[in-house]
């Protein structure tokens, strides 16, 4: 069976690596890697972390591009390679719009899809935009789909969508499984522990992250004006590792550089993240994929939007909706630093057991595949009351 992966961002590149690894060892699979360059600079570093061979690379130049346009783009671009190696099958993965348009493409040339991490559903298509409406369409065209747990397939299922379902857990577990072990090893303990010496064990770590431009571009402010009451306590030391989008970062240097207990760093490296996250009280994120990275560590999350697509770690209680309101992060921060509860002793395999990649390539290949059966997840609300 030929299989080509294809991905262009950060949070995708970290999710299909470990898969693109699996399929590249799997005898029965004929395997290409395809890269756009959706977020260029952050993909190589994990190509390079993962050891991956990129067998295309579509340079798009993609920075700053409408999403009409980039899906335009990529459209063309992708176009003759799926003419020409017409694979057995085409893997994207979520919701980016690397994954809407390489899906939509091979379907116009009745090339299957696969999609990793189908049936997340935030219920409204403005809420996150554009990858509501993204994973909708792919999950839409999917032959095949793998959802991270069970409550993505019951979204699958209740739309009737006409591709199989498998529950495989969410591969990027697996990937924080597999760096997570190279951080406990020699080499890297000790480089972190060199490179970020300045963290201080005595003060309680709050770990900061903020890049949907939708929403957080407008309400910034509001996230700075909490962050800057926050860096005069004492006993809190504040990390913010800086966007990508260059317009984003600029912004977030202007409003809080210089504050002395409050630090910027570049976006950092996957494996530093972790060691960070690993280390957090709390973390305050915008983000998709922190919300099952941070549980699994057992490190809680207050999530700076008013909805969310994963609302198994909501109903843990590891993850708390908070908007983007400077006085409710205030007091959210507040109460989960003055937790005694040490960090860790929360850890939950909600999002996976670090299996998923494995599963994936026994569906692919027609085996028997033992689903991932998350242990019960209750469903709550994922929207903030107001
Ligand atoms: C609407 C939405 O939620 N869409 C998501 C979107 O991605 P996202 O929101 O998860 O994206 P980011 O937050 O950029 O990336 C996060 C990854 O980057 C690592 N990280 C972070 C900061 C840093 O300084 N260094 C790092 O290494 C971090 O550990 C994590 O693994 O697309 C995904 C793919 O389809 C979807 O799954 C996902 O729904």
């Amino acid at each position: 069976m030929k299989v080509l992966s294809i991905f262009g961002t950060r949070a995708e590149a970290i999710k299909m690596a470990p898969l693109v690894r699996a399929l590249h060892d799997e005898p029965g699979i004929d395997h290409r890697l395809c890269v756009t360059d959706q977020e260029y600079d952050a993909v190589d570093a994990i190509v390079s972390l993962f050891g991956l061979q990129v067998d295309h690379e579509l340079r798009l130049q993609a920075e700053g591009l409408s999403p009409n346009a980039l899906m335009a783009r990529l459209m063309a671009a992708v176009d003759p390679l799926l003419a020409r190696d017409r694979p057995d099958c085409v893997l994207v993965h979520g919701d980016t719009t690397t994954a809407a348009a390489c899906a939509l493409a091979a379907s116009h040339l009745r090339i299957p899809v696969g999609h990793v991490e189908a049936g997340l559903r935030s219920g409204d298509r403005s809420r996150a935009f554009p990858e509501e409406m993204n994973r909708r369409l792919v999950d839409s065209l999917a032959a095949w789909m793998f959802a991270p747990s069970p409550a993505a397939r019951r979204n699958l299922q209740q739309e009737r969508v006409s591709g199989r379902i498998w529950v495989t857990g969410n591969t990027g577990i697996d990937a924080a499984a597999a760096v997570s072990r190279r951080l406990r090893g020699p080499d890297l303990a000790v480089a972190m522990a060199g490179r970020y010496g300045w963290v201080d064990p005595q003060r309680r770590l709050v770990l900061v992250t903020g890049h949907r431009k939708e929403r957080f571009g407008a309400a910034a402010p509001r996230l700075f004006a909490a962050l800057r009451e926050l860096a005069r306590r004492p006993d809190v030391q504040i990390v913010y590792a800086l966007p990508l989008d260059r317009e984003l970062r600029d912004a977030v240097m202007d409003a809080l550089g210089g504050l002395p207990n409050l630090h910027l760093v570049e976006a950092l490296g996957y494996p530093a993240f972790l060691w960070f996250m690993q280390r957090a009280r709390v973390v305050l994120t915008d983000s998709g994929s922190i919300q099952e990275e941070a549980p699994w560590l057992g490190t809680p999350v207050l999530l700076m939007r008013d909805a969310t697509e994963r609302p198994e770690a909501v109903a843990s209680g590891m993850v708390s909706l908070v908007g983007i309101d400077s006085r409710r992060i205030v007091d959210a921060v507040g109460r989960r630093l003055a937790d005694p509860a040490p960090r860790g002793e929360t850890a939950r395999p909600t999002y996976g057991d670090g299996r998923a990649c494995e599963r994936i390539v026994a569906a692919l290949c027609g085996r028997p595949v033992p689903e991932f059966g998350a242990a019960a997840v209750r469903t709550a609300s994922a929207t903030l009351p107001y």
